[in-house]
């Protein structure tokens, strides 16, 4: 369905565009100029993009499913940062040609400045949602377009961006600023889940089946109950804006203390009293994992970290881990690309997640692909991704590859040994260019990540064999590091304790006997961490629910089995459940002292000793 937008214009809709027309004017614009068609090289944009990352990273997957809904409408979507600087855009191939005709497109800048009243530019001045329907825009030669935009705000509430949705103008639909104003609020919320993931959230609506929707406010809260971001519902439903909210704490605005609502974390919605008496429910999740000091309640939360989270989680007593991970903290954030080794199992995934949580990158997205699990003919679609209608049975949309994907996040690429050769010479040239070319794609999309490999295979080896390219080798290779296998570490204890306490396989924190220790310590691991948690999970399994450490039986069999012998100790950490001499030696005195109903003599000559020797024994 189709409208004249002129006729529905609100009077403030109306004054918008009288303001921007007022400005367009004093920019020294005239109507039927040429418009700026200036564009940034790929390198410069390349620039741009990384500036703007975690806004990009955040919006590309939100602007693939917003282009679901309008496809075929002759329209595009457009990305832009706060300058009005277009970042990225997709949409139909007819109206994208035509688009790109007056420069709607990556690396053209869209500000009032360069083309009068226009969306993009217009959003950005007033800082305020604007449709912008053709002859409305200020230059002649866009009045052929109808553009919607929606400013993006930041969890600090300062504009970041705008997203767009231009079509041509014959083709504008009603509903269409609907969707812009939820796809922001998506992206809007996205950068919250990812810049606060610390701290106590409050997910709140009146009505609980709105939780967990685009309808749902989201506050988060420090420890000491400090407002720290809200999202737009949420300041609509407390009535206040952001900066207002800044000032207040969780007490003044829920009625509730941080602890009291971080021993429900985790719990089904409660309902909550907002500051105006309106009642809410509200969903609580709560997480520490940076934070410097967590309230005495913290051991009733079920939320679980997730282990090894960062890089200081995985010093955990072993010398060779120790130096990894000061090797890897000094190229952090270098833009050098980071390749792990060591056997399977051995945390080599762990360690790619720590690096990108503790990088600069932490807000944008980590992408792990196992080049290993793929079969050669879909490595190159998954990687790169391809157009619309690149190849028969491709999806109508075309797909976005990792890569693209990993822009402004971490790409880490698990056995990257098993990657036929067609693929290596195209990520090559991705690492060199720092472009994507998706398959079928006329155009080359830049890209923006940290590289983080692994291999278990001897890639060195594979090179020689000529089966891995040497520069792509050296390409990835920018520090390389090689994990110990876990039988060669001396923290067993420590990871054992850190698996067990992460991981509640039991539904609480168990621990592991000294025997089984000592057992553990006798074992070759030949799947490392991963096969010492899998044992761990299956003993938890036959814990009873007094049981409060995993013991020689609760093993499985086939793992005691494996050893192959009757377990035994090591001298140094006697077994919990062998006596020590002494012990054994005091209870045969004192049966015996009993048996004789006390005499010292007739106790004496039973043990075969002096009496002068038992009452040695006694005062032992
Ligand atoms: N330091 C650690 N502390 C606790 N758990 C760990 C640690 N390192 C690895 N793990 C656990 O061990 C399992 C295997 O780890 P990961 O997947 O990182 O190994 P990998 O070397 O990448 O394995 P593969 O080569 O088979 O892909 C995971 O469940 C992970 O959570």
């Amino acid at each position: 369905m189709q409208h004249a937008i002129g006729a529905a214009l609100q009077p403030a809709q109306r004054d918008v565009i009288r303001h921007s027309h007022e400005r367009s004017a004093t920019f020294g614009l005239c109507e039927t100029m040429r418009p700026d068609y200036a564009v940034l090289s790929g390198t410069e944009l390349a620039v741009k993009l990384d500036e703007s990352r975690a806004l990009f990273a955040h919006a590309l997957p939100v602007m693939e499913t917003l282009y679901a809904q309008i496809a075929n409408t002759h329209s595009m979507i457009a990305l832009t940062d706060a300058s009005g600087l277009i970042l990225h855009s997709l949409g139909d191939d007819d109206f994208l040609a035509r688009a790109e005709k007056v420069a709607l497109r990556a690396g053209a800048l869209w500000s009032e400045e360069h083309q009068g009243t226009n969306a993009i530019g217009t959003t950005i001045a007033e800082r305020t949602a604007v449709t912008v329907h053709g002859d409305q825009h200020y230059l002649r030669a866009n009045h052929f377009l109808t553009c919607s935009s929606v400013p993006i705000l930041d969890p600090h509430g300062n504009l970041s961006g705008v997203l767009d949705v231009t079509g041509d103008r014959r083709g504008y639909h009603q509903h269409t600023m609907a969707l812009v104003k939820m796809s922001a609020q998506m992206i809007e919320n996205r950068l919250i889940a990812s810049g606060f993931s610390d701290g106590l959230r409050i997910r709140f609506h009146s009505r609980p089946e709105f939780i967990g929707t685009l309808m749902e406010g989201i506050a988060v809260f420090d420890l000491d109950g400090r407002l720290l971001c809200a999202n737009r519902s949420a300041q609509f439903q407390l009535g206040l804006e952001l900066g207002a909210l800044r000032s207040q704490t969780l007490d003044a605005l829920f009625g509730e203390r941080v602890d009291e609502l971080i021993a429900r974390a985790g719990d089904a919605p409660c309902r909550l009293e907002l500051h105006s008496g309106v009642a809410v429910f509200a969903s609580v999740d709560f997480h520490a994992r940076n934070m410097s000091s967590v309230p005495s309640t913290t051991s009733t939360i079920p939320a679980r970290e997730r282990a090894g989270s960062s890089l200081a989680d995985l010093c955990t007593g072993d010398a060779q881990m120790n130096d990894i991970v000061a090797r890897v903290r000094k190229v952090i954030g270098k833009n050098i690309p980071i390749l792990i080794g060591g056997e399977t199992g051995a945390g080599k995934e762990m360690l790619a997640r720590a690096i990108h949580d503790d990088s600069p990158r932490r807000a944008g997205p980590f992408v792990a692909v196992n080049c290993a699990s793929l079969p050669e003919t879909l490595i190159e679609s998954e990687l790169f991704g391809y157009a619309q209608g690149a190849f028969t049975g491709a999806a109508k949309r075309g797909a976005i590859g990792k890569i693209v994907q990993a822009n402004g996040g971490t790409l880490f690429l698990d056995e990257i040994g098993d990657m036929p050769l067609a693929m290596q010479s195209r990520l090559l040239r991705v690492l060199q260019e720092r472009v994507v070319e998706p398959l079928g794609a006329a155009r080359a999309v830049p890209v923006d990540f940290m590289l983080v490999c692994a291999s278990n295979r001897k890639l060195r080896e594979r090179v020689a064999q000529g089966e891995f390219r040497e520069d792509l080798y050296y390409r990835i290779n920018g520090l390389s590091v090689t994990l110990p296998p876990l039988a060669a570490r001396s923290d067993l204890r420590a990871v054992v304790d850190k698996i067990l306490r992460h991981e509640r396989f039991a539904g609480r924190v168990v621990y592991v006997d000294d025997d089984v220790l000592a057992l553990f310590a006798r074992h070759p691991w030949p799947g490392n961490i991963r096969q010492l948690s899998n044992v761990l999970r299956t003993a938890s399994a036959m814990l009873d629910d007094h049981d409060t450490h995993i013991r020689i039986e609760h093993l499985p069999h086939d793992f005691v089995d494996e050893l192959g012998e009757q377990p035994t100790f090591d001298n140094a950490t006697p077994p919990a459940n062998v006596a020590r001499l002494v012990d054994i030696e005091a209870s045969a005195v004192s049966a015996a002292l009993k048996a004789h109903g006390g005499n010292v003599s007739a106790t004496a000559r039973a043990l075969g000793i002096s009496r002068t020797t038992l009452y040695r024994k006694l005062r032992v």
